[in-house]
């Protein structure tokens, strides 16, 4: 029997984009960023206000390419900082809407995409989903205890693109995701790496709140007793300092941008700081790398890179020459998230996964 075709909706919301696609089935038929200056989004005091003006860019896209939401079978969004759940697809329900307006476990972009999605397929009555949001949390027990007792560890990582890039490898050398054990680091923005075991991601750094290696805009973990004092110093307020450590860390912070092709151009031109504080960033990764060898017990099918910085050739040189002796290491450069959510929500449209509950 022939499978019915599904059009469907999905939108990433970033912090200065909101990238869209419509699928027919598992085939991309129209692409679109769209980019939103610094200025206009310093309008907005919270991610929330963002609303209106993203959903308005939205409709105008798909305007020009003469699709209708009446078109449409389904809308899918990127996940945001709801309560920790498990991997997979989600119906969007109440619940999840007042954890997202409210920013459950923090604000971040993406916070919006459930919420778009909703209010999208709503007016056509067809079904909203998210997939894998970033606070799939499926870390051991043992991964949770920080040392500090009135503090967990968390799992708040690029949860979407981890596990796309794991079961494509997984499809590439013809083996279940569930049965492989591999080490996934996806270095963007911020950057995370997944101890991926049996299908679940045992163990992984929060990406977005000081844990793990720096990355172009964030400090990763820091020396914990001069932070306090910083925190104490009367120097600075609560927000200028959670500033330095997520939006002003790591890169940005050391050289002034969060552009890696900037960084490399710099370094080229024979500019010392540039290459030592990149060197870094790449010695801070192969280390996470390591820490997540030893929870994997030795036991690595791959190490798989991914996210915009693996297009940078000599500074995945400078990891591989750290990790190599651990397990051979693939490159998957970018992410490719619209075609991650568009698998997650047919899956489900195709009756081969059912569609999972928030809260979980
Ligand atoms: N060709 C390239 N070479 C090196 N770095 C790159 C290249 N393209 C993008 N990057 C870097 O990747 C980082 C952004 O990664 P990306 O995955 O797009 O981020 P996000 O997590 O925000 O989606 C930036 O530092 C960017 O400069
Ligand atoms: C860790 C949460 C997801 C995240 O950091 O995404 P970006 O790198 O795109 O900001």
């Amino acid at each position: 029997m022939q499978k019915k075709s599904y059009r469907i909706l999905i939108i990433n919301p970033g912090s200065t984009s909101t990238k869209i696609g419509v699928y027919a089935n598992d085939q991309i038929i129209f692409e679109d960023t769209l980019r939103h200056q610094a200025d206009k989004i310093a309008l907005y005091a919270s991610v929330i206000d963002q609303y209106d003006f993203r959903k308005d860019a939205i409709l105008s896209s798909l305007e020009t390419c003469g699709i209708q939401p009446s078109d449409l079978d389904a809308v899918c969004g990127r996940g945001g900082l709801l309560r920790p759940i498990s991997g997979g697809t989600y119906i969007v329900n109440e619940a999840m809407l007042n954890d997202l307006e409210k920013g459950f476990s923090g604000q971040h972009a993406s916070n919006l995409g459930g919420i778009l999605a909703h209010e999208i397929a709503s007016e056509v009555n067809i079904p909203a989903f998210i997939v894998d949001p970033v606070v799939v949390d499926e870390m051991q027990p043992i991964a949770r205890i920080s040392g500090f007792a009135p503090i967990s560890r968390k799992s708040i990582f690029h949860a979407l693109n981890q596990k796309a890039v794991a079961r494509r490898y997984a499809k590439q050398v013809g083996k279940g995701y569930e049965d492989l054990r591999l080490i996934v680091t996806h270095m963007g923005g911020g950057i995370t790496v997944g101890a991926h075991c049996q299908g679940k991601v045992i163990d992984v750094n929060n990406g977005l709140h000081g844990d793990g290696p720096f990355s172009p805009e964030r400090s990763g973990t820091v020396p914990i007793g001069e932070l306090v004092d910083l925190c104490y110093s009367g120097t600075y307020y609560r927000k200028e300092i959670m500033a330095k450590l997520v939006g002003q860390g790591g890169l940005v912070g050391y050289l002034g941008t969060n552009d890696a092709v900037t960084v490399e151009k710099r370094i080229e031109a024979g500019d010392e700081e540039a290459a030592l504080v990149y060197e870094a960033m790449a010695y801070q990764v192969a280390k996470e790398i390591g820490s997540a060898a030893t929870v994997l017990e030795g036991k690595v099918d791959a190490i798989l890179l991914t996210g915009g910085l693996a297009y940078g050739k000599e500074y995945v040189e400078m990891i591989k020459k750290r990790v190599g002796w651990i397990s051979e290491v693939i490159i998957y450069p970018g992410e490719d998230e619209l075609q991650a959510l568009a698998e997650g929500a047919l899956r489900v449209m195709n009756g081969e996964e059912q569609a999972k509950t928030y809260p979980a």
